[in-house]
Formats: structure tokens, sequence, C-alpha cells
């Protein structure tokens, strides 16, 4: 089980706007999502964030600005070795400009158009939630074909 961010860049909680990033290739290629990724050894879990945020995207934030509201575990029964759990954070202040990167397209969505079709299927059940304001828990398995939800488990949780 490895151990990744996602961050989610927004315009205020409840948020009426939320970036998200076309991957452009590697896990998860094809698909929007916040911006995230592997923490690597010895780095720290919110260092790790800020570092993929400005490589994904090209936003430049503090730590104290960067606000814990989730923890999923997401499980492949098929495929153990993509077994990770990931931290998800909320940023609502940054610096510098958006920018497309070798690994993301970045893009503004009002948040009653979010494009969960095009987006992992975990995502509706939770991220509605978070955008929302609420922090959450949980654990997603998948299907045998590593993308359908087989099983999902998500509590609201009042802190971090
Ligand atoms: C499986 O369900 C997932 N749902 C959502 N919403 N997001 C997910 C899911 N699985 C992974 N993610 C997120 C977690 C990370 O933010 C990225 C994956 O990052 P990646 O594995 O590409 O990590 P990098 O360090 O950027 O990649 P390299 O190893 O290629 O450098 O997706």
């Amino acid at each position: 089980m490895y151990s990744t961010t996602l961050c989610f860049v927004v315009d205020g909680l409840p948020a009426r706007n939320v970036l998200l990033g076309m991957k452009k290739n590697g896990f998860g290629k094809g698909k929007y999502n916040g911006f995230g990724g592997k923490i690597e050894q010895n780095e720290g879990i919110k260092a790790a964030v800020l570092r993929e945020l400005e490589e994904e995207c090209g936003l430049i934030a503090a730590e104290q600005d960067l606000e814990k509201v989730g923890e999923l575990d997401f499980i492949f029964p098929e495929q153990p070795a993509w077994d990770h759990d990931v931290h998800i954070y909320i940023v609502k202040r940054w610096q510098g400009g958006i920018r497309e990167t070798e690994e993301m397209k970045p893009e503004w969505f009002p948040v009653a158009a979010v494009p969960y079709a095009t987006m992992w299927q975990d995502d509706i059940h939770w991220l509605p939630q978070v955008l929302q304001g609420e922090k959450i828990k949980g654990e997603v398995q998948f299907a045998a074909d590593n993308e359908s939800v087989r099983a999902v488990t998500i509590t609201a949780v009042s802190s971090f």
C-alpha cells in the first residue's frame, strides 16, 4: 500500500467552482481529477501536496492554506499492487497563474457541472460532500475491471 495526495483548488467552501485537471499520462490518464501524486520517501504529506500542485498546474500555495478534508483507501482486489491511500486537501488561496503542464490540462468547472462521467468512478461517492465543505474518511473497493466500484464506505468526520 503506497500513499498519495489529491488537492482540489476551489473558490471557497461550499465551492461554486473547482479547478480540475485532465490527466495526460500515467495512472488515471484521460480522467479529470484534482492535482496530486505519490508521496516521496522522507517527504511530508503537505510538502507533497504543494509540490504536486505546482508541478501539475503551476499554482503555488502555502502549507497553512491547505485544509485536509479526506482520507480514503483505494483497494484493487484484482491488482493488489495498485492499492493505495490518498490524503485529500482543499486550497482556497494560491499565487501564480494556472498553466497546462506535461501531466495535466487544468480547467475550471462550476460545481453543478463537475464531469463525473469522465472521472474515477469513486468520485461521485465523496467529492460532492467535500465540495460542500464536509470532511470524509473511507474505503473504496474496485471491481475486476479495476474501474467500476464494487463497494464503498464513506463516513463524515468532524476533523483530522
Ligand atoms: C482509484 O480511484 C481514484 N480516484 C481518484 N479520485 N483519484 C485517484 C484514484 N486513484 C489515484 N488517484 C489520484 C491520486 C493521485 O493524486 C493521482 C495519481 O498519481 P500518480 O500515481 O500519477 O502519481 P505521480 O507521482 O504523479 O506519478 P508518477 O509515478 O508517474 O510520477 O491520482
